[in-house]
């Protein structure tokens, strides 16, 4: 018995469109709900949820059998980070501010078992593994991990070519708050000319053959973005969800 299949890898590689959200709230229960509303995609947010290794794989717990694929976002790029996650489970990693080829293909090797990669050999007590209940893991996991890198700041930008030409990434997500900040325009990911960058690097990533990724709030935005060749999009952040619902409902009774 192989790996298990990673559904997401394989719907990025034949360019189908994947519809995500942000899973923020660091809990399998809410989690849990936000799989019910069939989301391609959500991602567990490890960089800017209260995030640890337990609440992650609570996560991708719940997230077993069920259509929503994970997508395990780490702070960094860590290779210890990478083998821990891995071998609580995740098979598509999300990771923030990579800015060269070299980063990239550290990465790469990160997620993979010799002698592709550096990952460590601890299957056997591993939940990814089943507990050794798949005895073909190790035989098997390359080729089912999925690495979408963030590409979102100017040197990033600057260094696109070299990391699309890195084998083993699946997928460039371009991260549009950070992106407008390190270009000097934080919290306007919709100045023009941040914009203007946006649509070239998403044009470029798909002109590559990878998956191009970025999250849009606005619906409008997100219909630019895909339009623009987005294929995996975030629509949604739900704890920005859950707030604005909240408020919203309270400024009507209390306007009643
Ligand atoms: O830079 C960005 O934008 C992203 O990487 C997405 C954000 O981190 C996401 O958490 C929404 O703010």
């Amino acid at each position: 018995m192989p790996a298990p299949h990673n559904r997401f890898k394989s719907a990025l590689a034949a360019g189908t469109m994947q519809y995500g959200c942000w899973a923020g709230f660091a809990d399998p229960y809410a989690t849990e709900v936000l799989a019910t509303a069939g989301f391609d995609w959500l991602v567990i947010d490890g960089e800017h949820a209260p995030n640890d290794l337990r609440s992650i794989m609570a996560q991708l717990q719940v997230l077993d059998g069920k259509y929503s694929a994970p997508v395990v976002r780490l702070p960094m790029g860590e290779a210890w980070l990478i083998k821990q996650v891995l071998d609580a489970g995740a098979q598509t990693l999300l990771i923030p501010m990579v800015e060269s080829a070299d980063q990239a293909r550290d990465l790469v090797r990160a997620m993979r078992y010799p002698p592709a990669g550096i990952r460590g050999s601890g299957a056997a007590l591993a939940r990814a593994s089943r507990f050794s209940d798949i005895p073909d893991y190790i035989a098997t996991a390359n080729d089912q991990m999925c690495l979408l890198v963030q590409v979102e700041t100017v040197a990033g930008i600057e260094a696109l070519e070299d990391i699309l030409s890195v084998d083993g990434v699946d997928g460039v997500f371009i991260g549009p708050s950070d992106l407008a900040a390190d270009m000097g325009h934080m919290g306007d990911s919709a100045q023009p000319q941040v914009q203007s960058v946006i649509r070239d690097a998403l044009a470029r990533i798909k002109a590559s053959g990878k998956a191009a990724g970025i999250l849009a709030l606005d619906h409008d935005t997100a219909l630019t973005y895909r339009n623009w060749g987005a294929q995996f999009l975030a629509v949604g952040i739900d704890v920005v969800m859950l707030a604005k619902t909240a408020r919203e409902t309270m400024a009507r009774w209390r306007n009643e």
